[in-house]
């Protein structure tokens, strides 16, 4: 456990509440990393993270899967420094690997509309994958009107803005080892 895991922080000037506690996103990761190694067992699968929200859920993922796997990342941004999309998907770096006939597990961090996860399996349906899965830590169920394939989901949680493990507020905070939201509504 962290030595520092404060009941609320502040992060560029906003104040969040603890939401999702270390020891509970240990549990479902390891829940998570479990199905997968059963899944995907003789698959020699390979883990593509979306940057830069995912890299702490797909490091602490992939070392609860103890199957052979692979890992590469590609980069979009939506939100920039804000706290709602921007409505566009921007390409910021590509996959470098060959991912042709390969089982690919998409890891997110969130999903809040679905406009990233929708463009994605649209971009890596293209380059002929024998499959894919998608994975997101966080599901913000109500606020999904894109169509989006999830396949699993580590947390349903409602439509406020949220911050740590990897999750930012104008790029502060991912370093957070626990799961914190907004006090306020993120539109305010
Ligand atoms: O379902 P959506 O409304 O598309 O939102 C989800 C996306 O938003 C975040 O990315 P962001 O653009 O904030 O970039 P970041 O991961 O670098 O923080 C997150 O990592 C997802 O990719
Ligand atoms: N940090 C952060 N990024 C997001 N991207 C989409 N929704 C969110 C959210 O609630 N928090």
């Amino acid at each position: 456990m962290s030595l520092f895991n404060p009941e609320t922080v502040t992060c560029n000037g906003e104040t969040f509440s603890i939401y999702l506690t270390q020891q509970e996103l240990e549990e479902r990761v390891a829940e998570l990393g479990d199905e997968l190694s059963s899944k995907y067992e003789g698959k020699n699968p390979i883990f593509i993270g979306v940057l830069n929200g995912a890299y702490i859920f797909l490091s602490d993922l992939m070392r609860q899967v103890d199957i052979p796997c692979e890992v590469d990342f590609l980069k979009l941004s939506s939100y920039g420094d804000e706290k709602v999309s921007s409505g566009e998907v921007t390409d910021l770096k590509d996959i470098d690997a060959d991912i042709e006939d390969r089982h690919v597990i998409l890891v997110e961090d969130i999903v809040d509309t679905g406009l990233s996860m929708n463009y994605l399996v649209d971009k890596l349906q293209k380059k002929n994958p024998e499959s894919i899965a998608t994975v997101t830590l966080l599901h913000k169920t109500e606020a999904t009107h894109h169509d989006v394939q999830l396949d699993y989901v580590g947390f349903e949680i409602p439509t406020l803005f949220v911050l740590g493990y990897g999750l930012d507020y104008a790029q502060e905070g991912r370093n957070l080892a626990q799961i914190y939201i907004l006090d306020s509504d993120p539109k305010e």
